[in-house]
């Protein structure tokens, strides 16, 4: 008997960031919306816990006790006092390093995956603590959707969604560092007053009605000028998506990924092509959003 979940990948609408705090985090008004990529973690019975991984990426990716999926068993069994033997493998089509939380969405598959498995019946608000100790991004890898995120990120409200939004992301080559490009954002703000995060109302509105005119005007992400510094480049792809019509661009997260947003489908398959053909990337994907968290296929 085997377990399968799928899981999406994230862009951040608006990542507003606040001065640094003193346990090393910043604290954050975090917009998510859940994107359709996908990444698939199946849990299957095995006598010790090993993980694998297969896709375009999946040399990139750490197949030790430092992976998230197997950091999402080993929490979950602990807690439950049983062993955390399982095979996690892991169908990667997220971009590693890449803004998307590939790696949380790895390990809220894996939580929900091992809770199926090991018929271990944790509570909504048990898995969402645990995915909180994983990392910022974890717990919104588990509802999906759209949501809010305060504090480090990890404390959410869900946003209702009104339609569907259509997306291409330009996938760099190479990865970003997230501490990395968070070490940039307290570089380029030293001395200066940076301000209390907050949501605005008309992205919070914009997304509420579905109106993709209105997301466009007031998507942000005030970690993009620390990941266009560690990675200027990124200026060329952006120039290249909106010159192509998209309605906005943006860096997704701490970045290398850029995300364009499209009045539609068409739309997008146009801008997706030219991004491809404009070499200044090294794939580009069309996704739809929201898309639902982590479920069980
Ligand atoms: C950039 C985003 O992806 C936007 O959603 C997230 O803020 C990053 O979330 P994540 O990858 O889950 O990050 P974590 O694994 O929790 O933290 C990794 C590192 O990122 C930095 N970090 C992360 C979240 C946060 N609110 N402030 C931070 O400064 C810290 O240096 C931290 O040590
Ligand atoms: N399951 C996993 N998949 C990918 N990377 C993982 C995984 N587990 C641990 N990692 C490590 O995490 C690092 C960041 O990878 P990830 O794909 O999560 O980045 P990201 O999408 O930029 O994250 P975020 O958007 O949450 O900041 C990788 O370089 C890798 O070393």
């Amino acid at each position: 008997m085997s377990v399968t979940v799928r899981v999406p990948a994230k862009v951040n609408v608006r990542l507003a960031v606040g001065a640094a705090r003193p346990d090393g985090f910043h604290d954050l008004a975090n917009v998510f919306l859940a994107v359709g990529l996908y990444d698939e973690v199946t849990a299957a019975p095995a006598d010790t816990l090993r993980v694998t991984c297969t896709g375009p990426d999946a040399a990139q990716v750490p197949l030790d006790a430092t992976n998230l999926a197997a950091r999402a068993a080993v929490a979950l069994a602990e807690r439950h006092g049983i062993s955390p033997d399982v095979h996690l493998h892991i169908a990667k089509d997220i971009p590693v390093a890449g803004g998307m939380a590939g790696g949380s969405a790895d390990g809220a598959a894996a939580l929900v995956a091992c809770d199926a498995l090991w018929s271990t019946g944790a509570s909504q608000d048990e898995l969402l603590a645990i995915c909180a100790e994983l990392g910022s991004d974890v717990p919104f890898s588990l509802i999906g959707g759209a949501a809010l995120g305060v504090g480090r990120g990890e404390q959410l409200t869900p946003i209702e969604v009104g339609g569907t939004f259509h997306w291409v992301f330009a996938v760099a080559e190479g990865g970003l560092s997230t501490p990395a490009v968070y070490g940039e954002f307290d570089r380029l703000t030293a001395g200066a007053q940076v301000p209390e995060p907050t949501a605005p109302p008309a992205l919070l509105a914009a997304l509420r009605k579905g109106d993709t005119t209105a997301l466009a005007d007031a998507l942000g992400n005030d970690l993009q000028a620390a990941a266009l510094s560690l990675r200027p480049s990124l200026a060329d792809t952006l120039t290249a998506g909106t010159a192509a019509g998209a309605l906005a661009a943006l860096v997704s997260g701490s970045g290398p990924t850029t995300a364009f947003l499209a009045a539609d489908a068409d739309a997008a398959r146009t801008i997706a092509d030219a991004l491809a053909a404009s070499g200044t990337c090294r794939s580009a994907r069309v996704a739809v959003s929201p898309a639902p968290g982590a479920t069980v296929r």
